[in-house]
């Protein structure tokens, strides 16, 4: 029985990536051998067990066969008789597909060190076509790895292009595509997760709502750059929302976000960004009521936790930054020192303590602007 570490942990130590998550490929062992030294296994009929110590995982050397299709048209042949070199070959990638032994010697049968140096990602063999997540995952690839020069070989999008044709990306899941997603908006280049679909005809299948955005380089450019994801999906959402009238962006966002299964993190700053984008950017020229409404509106007063992911949208869309992200804060700062506490003293109470509130409130957004707060 020989172990090795396979895929992404083999891939991103030779190019010098930090490496987060290790998966090791077990040859020339049976289930119950894995079961007599403590692994626990995963499922009752997927050859994949967890080592008791580290909790990485440990998959007995397989091939793969699709009899159908989704997940669950999968057929494994796990056996002690299949080979490294078998297992391999039915991986995504060629620099997927590299294994390497407790001596750190390389098994690189598909030449993935070759296409690491060429910096290609290339399929390893037609069994790529099996899994049409692989095309989802080649774009999160390149968003990831695209600064560093790499391109996709013409021939593994041309393959990429016939999985997009048939219906196979239909079957994934909504969560499966979001999770691929949500990762590319987190790498250094997410605009080549949209930039790789589209060339790969697979965005109208996936993303219907983000063909204009993800053409238009302006959008493209503004959120790759270095801001939190949840604030690449809210300018994203902003730009392929655009044109609807502002009363109806509301519902279009959120029929989105159910579609695709987004959490409601994600969903609820993209929600507060694409209605409020104008105001936050256009903060200076905005008179006393509008400056509350907004405070209102974005909840600031009790979600404070969006107001640094508002002012990261600001700093990338807004043509001038200053006068919203220095006043804002210092907005809420003062707004948060007015003691309800205080006011109900006076006498007021039920709705007459609400209008004095406001009131106050509206005298505090006024003294900002007269520039004696
Ligand atoms: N649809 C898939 C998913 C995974 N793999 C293989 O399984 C390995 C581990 O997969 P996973 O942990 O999902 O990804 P990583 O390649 O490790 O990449 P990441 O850094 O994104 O985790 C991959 O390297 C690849 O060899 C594959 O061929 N096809």
């Amino acid at each position: 029985m020989q172990t090795y570490l396979v895929g992404g942990a083999v891939r991103d130590n030779l190019l010098g990536y930090p490496v987060y998550d290790r998966d090791w490929v077990v040859v020339g062992a049976t289930p119950e051998q894995m079961l007599q030294q403590g692994f626990r296994p995963v499922g009752k009929d997927f050859p994949v067990f967890i080592h008791p110590d580290s909790g990485e995982e440990y998959a007995l050397a397989r091939t793969e066969r699709k009899s159908g299709k989704g997940y669950a048209g999968f057929r494994y042949y796990a056996s002690p008789d299949v080979t490294l070199e078998e297992d391999l070959i039915r991986r995504d990638l060629t620099i997927n597909a590299m294994a390497m032994d407790d001596q750190g010697n390389i098994t690189d049968p598909y030449n993935g060190q070759r296409d690491l140096q060429q910096k290609v990602l290339r399929h390893v063999s037609p069994a790529f076509s099996e899994d049409p997540l692989r095309v989802l995952r080649v774009a999160r690839f390149q968003a990831r790895y695209a600064g560093l020069g790499f391109t996709i070989a013409p021939q593994t999008l041309r393959l990429m292009q016939q999985l997009a044709q048939g219906d196979e990306l239909e079957h994934l899941t909504a969560e499966r595509v979001w999770q691929e997603f949500q990762r590319a908006l987190g790498e250094d280049s997410p605009q080549q997760f949209l930039v790789t679909l589209l060339q790969a005809n697979a965005l109208i299948k996936l993303f219907p709502e983000l063909i204009a955005a993800a053409r238009d380089t302006q959008t493209l450019t503004a959120i790759s750059q270095p801001v939190d994801p949840r604030v690449r999906f809210a300018i994203l959402l902003r730009s392929a929302f655009a044109k609807i009238p502002l009363a109806q962006r509301n519902q279009y966002i959120k029929k989105f976000c159910d579609d695709h299964r987004t959490p409601n993190a994600y969903r609820d700053l993209a929600l507060q960004f694409c209605s409020q984008s104008d105001q936050l950017c256009h903060y200076s020229q905005l008179d006393a009521e509008q400056r509350l409404e907004l405070v209102r509106q974005l909840d600031l007063l009790r979600r404070d936790e969006h107001l640094s992911l508002l002012l990261q949208g600001c700093s990338v869309i807004c043509k001038e930054t200053l006068a919203v992200e220095q006043q804002l804060p210092q907005l809420l700062e003062s707004l948060r020192k007015i003691n309800p506490k205080a006011l109900m003293d006076q006498g007021f109470k039920g709705k007459a303590l609400g209008e004095a509130l406001y009131r106050t409130q509206l005298a505090v957004c006024q003294q900002q602007i007269d520039g004696v707060l």
